[in-house]
């Protein structure tokens, strides 16, 4: 037997400033010609994923790509084709995207789309567009509750685009069962009032049960499951290698942290994976977006990013800022 012939795609995400993305709509005579895509094509022979992007993006839409990083990789069986497609963030191009092959082009919102019918294998890619650029873990084991929860309050009557939180991982390993519950109901209770999505730690019952907005797992927990659990919207899982990553994968994770990435006070003396160690593991290309975590702070965004990450993850940092 053969293996499966597989068709390398390069695809990019043009990101405005304000958070809306652009999706193009297939030409007439091409497979799914109307179905919304992200502008790109095929690698041609020697190309890199980065060098067909450019090529692809200036061949359908006239746009020089000057600032790119990769970002997620998605496999997907068509009855035409089995694709890999290597998404790219692009967030700098010289020109307006001028529809060269008659396509038609529109700016979207994550979680509000206003055209269809997408491309079948871009349904996680768009999931993967609402997660935040700074994912924060709650802080009440090194704050205290009390101090927490007031640092909490701050950050949700904020607007969303000054620091006002919308997604809160719920990370409090030393509570017993008991006092983690109870802290779940009250941070829920706070939390819904504003938008903000909560995803509860290591319990995916209580998660269901409180109606959370989701579950974040230890690998070793996510291991011990079979498939990606029901009746959960959102699913993330911790990661330090890449079989860890491939476990995320199988359960169908929306996203992984991976880590740690810097020295941090919470795993004294272990190494760290450092960018290098953290771009090794990205670059296997994984279908959800990866969070760098471990001592990072705002200024890591970017270099995350250039690194094959969506953005880093928090705990003391996403607390600390007045
Ligand atoms: N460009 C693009 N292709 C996608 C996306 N999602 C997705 O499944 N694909 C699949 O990737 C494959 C390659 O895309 P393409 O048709 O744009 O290739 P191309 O620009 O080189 O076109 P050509 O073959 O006419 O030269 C198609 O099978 C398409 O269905 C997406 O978001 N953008
Ligand atoms: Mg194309």
């Amino acid at each position: 037997m053969t293996a499966p012939r597989i068709t390398h795609v390069a695809a990019g995400i043009l990101l405005r400033p304000d958070g809306t993305f652009l999706l193009g709509s297939r030409p007439a005579g091409k497979p799914y010609a109307g179905y919304w895509e992200f502008p790109g094509g095929k690698l041609e022979a020697g190309e890199t994923g980065l060098d067909a992007l450019k090529r692809e993006l200036h061949e359908e839409m006239g746009i020089t790509v000057t600032a790119a990083t990769p970002w997620l990789v998605q496999t997907f069986t068509y009855p035409h084709a089995t694709v890999r497609l290597q998404f790219f963030r692009v967030t700098g191009w010289d020109g307006e995207p001028q529809p060269h092959e008659g396509q038609s082009f529109a700016w979207q919102t994550p979680g509000a789309l206003n055209v269809s019918p997408i491309l079948p294998a871009n349904g996680p890619i768009l999931r993967g567009l609402a997660l935040p650029p700074v994912l924060a873990l709650s802080n009440a084991a090194g704050l205290g509750i009390d101090a927490w929860l007031a640092r909490l309050d701050q950050r949700l009557a904020r607007p969303p685009g000054q620091g006002g939180l919308r997604w809160l991982v719920l990370r409090e390993p030393q509570l017993a069962a008991d006092d983690y519950r109870a802290l779940a109901t009250g941070v829920l209770d706070r939390c819904r009032p504003h938008g903000c999505r909560v995803l509860l730690h290591g319990d995916l019952a209580l998660a269901q049960q409180l109606g959370a907005d989701g579950v974040h797992l230890p690998a070793r927990t996510a291991a011990a499951l079979l498939r990606r659990p029901r009746g959960i919207d959102w699913l993330g899982v911790s990661t330090h290698d890449a079989a860890e990553l491939a476990v995320a994968q199988r359960v169908g994770a929306d996203y992984a942290l991976l880590g740690h990435v810097a020295e941090t006070a919470s795993h004294p003396g272990q190494p760290a994976l450092g960018w290098d160690g953290f771009a090794a593991l990205t670059m296997a290309g994984w279908p959800f977006p990866v969070y760098a975590i471990g001592g990072m702070g705002d200024d890591d965004i970017a270099t995350a990013q250039a690194h094959g990450g969506h953005g880093v993850a928090q705990l003391s940092a996403a607390w600390s800022r007045a």
